[in-house]
């Protein structure tokens, strides 16, 4: 399939994001590493996190949205202990495997440290189990190597990079996974509507950016639906593909999920609501089957991510028919 216009327009107007060609680098040194030290290797690019939207081209302000990357990190994490190498496309400073259970502000690693009798900083006796099993699977996948981490901040930054990537996979076939958890802007504002420089208050005082009013009214249009492409050229022949659909109406989710899998053509789509997706999702899959996955509520402290049996659909095609526990 040849991408739309609107898709080649995004690529050849907006700029090659600076970091690229060292991520690519980096992607190549990472597949060539793992291919060569296991041939069965399998890896998962995971996407995480919220892209933005710039209002000017020397930004100073930009539209964003919710997402901490709480799914994408925790998933990660799952995909590591079911033996994938994790390549984790993120948002900047958003949330990573392992560390995330000691960055957030609610869960400031220094409120894991105390000072010992002797004066020295040691982990509070209270989260030593805990930190032990982060720590000690954190530094296996350092050394094994099975985990690159690779950040984005724009919409296009994330489009560029998810391209590349996909495109850099193709050697593994069937041993790649592609698992789109980002929060991807669906609106952008095209490179020549695009204010250079920030856009100052008085434009907008003297009506000089909006109809009438004294409002600054922005155009905004709508992303190019990828993920067309990404399924019929960029990803790997026989890779799993599955992709996230966001609502806040519960009454679209199910049938937007459908719909998504019905355009796109790909292996699953994970539905959450913005409300309740920290412990409940429904897998989605070709011929409208549906699959409510829970967190018991005793447990919805931590998050969902759906992980086991995902893992259980790409190794076994369907996983067992039973309510599975998924507490992140
Ligand atoms: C973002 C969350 C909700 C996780 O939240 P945190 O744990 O706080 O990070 C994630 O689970 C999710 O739904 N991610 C996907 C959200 C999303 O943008 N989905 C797109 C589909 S994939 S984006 C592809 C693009 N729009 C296209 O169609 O090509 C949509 O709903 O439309």
């Amino acid at each position: 399939m040849i991408p739309d216009d609107s898709q080649s327009r995004y690529f050849t107007s907006n700029p090659t994001p600076k970091a690229l060609s060292k991520h690519e680098a980096l992607v190549r040194e990472f597949v060539d590493y793992h291919v060569s030290t296991n041939p069965n290797t399998r890896i998962a690019l995971v996407t995480s996190g919220g892209t933005t939207v710039p209002l000017e081209n020397q930004t100073v302000r930009f539209i964003d949205n919710f997402s901490a990357g709480t799914r994408g990190a925790t998933s990660a994490e799952y995909f590591l202990r079911e033996g994938y190498a994790v390549i984790f496309l993120h948002r900047q400073y958003s949330l990573l495997p392992y560390s995330r259970h000691f960055s957030h502000s609610t869960n400031c690693f220094l409120d894991f440290m105390d000072e010992s009798g002797d004066g020295e900083v040691v982990v509070r006796q209270e989260y030593q189990q805990k930190m032990r099993r982060v720590l000690e699977e954190y530094q296996y996948a350092k050394k094994n190597r099975l985990l690159l981490l690779l950040p984005f901040t724009t919409i296009t930054e994330y489009l560029f990079e998810l391209r590349s990537l996909a495109t850099l996979l193709q050697p593994l076939d069937s041993r790649a996974l592609f698992y789109l958890a980002a929060a991807v802007s669906d609106f952008f504002i095209p490179r020549e509507r695009m204010n250079e420089h920030k856009i100052q208050s008085s434009e907008v005082e003297n009506g000089k950016k909006s109809g009438d009013g004294k409002q600054l009214v922005v155009n905004l249009d709508p992303v190019p639906k990828f993920l067309t492409t990404l399924v019929s050229q960029w990803a790997p022949r026989g890779s799993m593909i599955v992709s996230f659909k966001l609502e806040t109406d519960p009454s679209l989710l199910v049938s937007k999920a459908e719909q998504a899998l019905e355009k796109y053509g790909h292996d699953l789509v994970i539905g959450n609501l913005l409300t309740t997706r920290k412990w409940e999702v429904v897998f989605v899959t070709k011929g409208g089957q549906e699959r409510w996955v829970r967190v018991p509520k005793a447990k919805r402290s931590r998050s969902v991510s759906g992980i086991e049996e995902l893992v259980g659909r790409a190794e076994k095609n369907k996983p067992s028919d039973e309510e599975v526990d998924l507490s992140g």
